[in-house]
């Protein structure tokens, strides 16, 4: 049998394309937005000029355009530490700066409105694929410049926001005190009580990347930041319908921090 393999198993690029992403560093620019969704891609490209199309594999949807004078990649993440921590590394790879996590979230602050949007400045540590990349049980920050960036970008387009800690689950039903089949008893969920005591750790909302993003990020030297709309409140248990004009302003909020970040 001829050997005709040229790729190492233990960092299997070919020719400066990574294993994962559908792209190559000319498409990476030093900002990117990271959606969870892959379909958050096409909606950010509608926002942004100049758009390309980079392409799709698996869960991982890119494009890029410019936003003012700031050029941005956006590249889904999918769901999960696991596939956000391959498109972080990726991305690191290929020349990503900074990243910022553009995602929805279930508030547990019955005071935040739906459509409304959390600015993280503090990740609670609780998932598999951070720990992988930051040992401490210390919270993890998001970096004091995109948290700034982002304030002010939500000021100057007078958006709704609250600045404040993320609770990251790797598991969207149990794992964020939600029946996994209606009707159940949820006196005997395993996780029953689990939203009084984050808000009594402090954490205003749940999601399921934005640990990962920061634990991986911070250890490759990468800024890492999110604002996460508020997709449903479980204080109040609301559920977001005006979904479009939510995504439009959360991706207006970010490529607005961003093109502020770069005129520093
Ligand atoms: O709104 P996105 O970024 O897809 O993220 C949120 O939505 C998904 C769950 O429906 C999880 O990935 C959660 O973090
Ligand atoms: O309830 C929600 C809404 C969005 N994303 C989550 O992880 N949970």
């Amino acid at each position: 049998m001829t050997n005709t393999a040229s790729r190492s198993a233990a960092f299997p690029w070919l020719e400066g394309r990574p294993t994962h992403l559908p792209c190559e560093a000319t498409d990476v620019m030093p900002s990117v937005l990271l959606p969870g969704d892959p379909d958050r891609v096409s909606k950010t490209a509608s926002v942004l000029k100049q758009v390309k199309e980079i392409g799709r594999r698996r869960e991982f949807q890119m494009a890029r355009g410019m936003w003012n004078d700031a050029p941005i990649t956006v590249c889904s993440t999918g769901i999960g530490g696991p596939s956000t921590e391959i498109a972080v590394v990726e991305l690191a790879n290929l020349g990503m700066k900074r990243g910022i996590r553009v995602g929805g979230m279930g508030a547990t602050d019955p005071s935040m409105p739906l459509g409304s949007f959390l600015i993280v400045d503090t990740a609670l540590r609780n998932t598999g694929t951070a720990r992988v990349y930051d040992r401490s049980s210390e919270p993890i920050p998001a970096s004091a410049e995109i948290v700034e960036a982002l304030e002010r970008a939500a000021k100057a387009l007078n958006l709704p926001f609250r600045r404040g800690a993320i609770y990251t689950t790797d598991s969207y039903y149990w794992g964020q005190e939600r029946l996994a089949r209606p009707g159940a008893d949820p006196r005997e969920l395993p996780t029953a009580g689990l939203m009084r005591q984050l808000t009594e750790a402090g954490a205003v909302g749940m999601d399921m990347e934005c640990e990962a993003l920061f634990a991986v990020g911070r250890a490759l030297g990468v800024q890492v930041g999110a604002v996460l709309a508020v997709h449903g409140n479980r204080a109040t248990d609301q559920w977001l319908e005006d979904y479009e004009e939510t995504q439009h302003n959360l991706i207006r909020l970010a490529a607005t921090a961003v093109s502020f970040l770069d005129a520093r």
